[in-house]
């Protein structure tokens, strides 16, 4: 049975995939993100830098994988940046960036960028490879001062792009979105179909018997 493997630590990922019916098999690429983008040079586009970083992280783990998983797997990696006001914005890392960022956004819309890069590997070697990114546009509430600073206080902020979460507690301060929820959360399942359709894998074959409703 082809083994989805997923290049990321993200676990939000993970929860995406296991409540859509798949157990994947989980190996942190470690792609030092910074250094990726620096190669890209200044004109790349935010689409082409979401996806590059998203086929670093899946050509990294390729070579990585145990025998038994790459005689048939599909790698997915993917890398997921807020746009807004032209720039792209990763993790704030900080409560002072997240409270800045938060700060400009509330009350205005951006677009949240996923990167996938699918390889497909067989007999230990990659056979096929198909990515694209997926956008997302996000309009964002207005939290008051105190409901701000408690959204700082509870660090969530700091872990995800765009100092935001829909499926979290930020998820209060989200108006609406257009475009695919799971994306937003970090890997998109519908963007995820078309691109192991691309390298001949049908979503279906990797379902696990129970999937993780909770
Ligand atoms: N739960 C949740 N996480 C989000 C949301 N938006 C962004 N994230 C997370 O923010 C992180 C974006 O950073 P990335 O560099 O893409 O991924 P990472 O977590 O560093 O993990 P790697 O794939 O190993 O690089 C990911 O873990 C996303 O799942 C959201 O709405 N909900």
């Amino acid at each position: 049975m082809t083994r989805l493997v997923l290049a990321s630590a993200s676990p939000a990922r993970r929860t995406v995939l296991r409540k859509a019916g798949i157990e994947p098999y989980v190996h942190v690429s470690g792609v030092d993100e910074d250094a990726v983008q620096a190669t890209l040079g200044p004109r790349a586009t935010p689409h082409h830098v979401v996806t590059e970083l998203a086929r670093a992280k899946a050509a990294a783990v390729v070579p990585a994988l145990p025998a038994d998983i790459v005689a048939d797997a599909v790698v997915i990696g993917c890398d997921s940046m807020l746009l807004l006001d032209g720039e792209l914005q990763g993790k704030p890392h900080t409560a002072d960036v997240a409270r800045a960022r938060w700060r400009s956004m509330a009350g205005r819309s951006g677009t949240l960028l996923t990167g996938h890069c699918v390889i497909r590997v067989h007999d230990g070697r990659p056979v096929g490879e198909s990515s694209a990114d997926s956008a997302t546009v996000v309009h964002f509430g207005t939290p008051s001062g105190d409901d701000l600073e408690a959204y700082l206080d509870s660090g969530e902020p700091m872990q995800v792009a765009g100092a935001f979460t829909l499926d979290g507690l930020g998820g209060w301060f989200i108006d609406r979105i257009e475009g695919d929820p799971s994306s937003v959360i970090g890997i998109g399942l519908p963007l995820v179909r078309r691109l192991l359709g691309d390298v001949g894998v049908g979503i279906a074959e990797l379902w696990t018997a129970s999937p993780d409703p909770a």
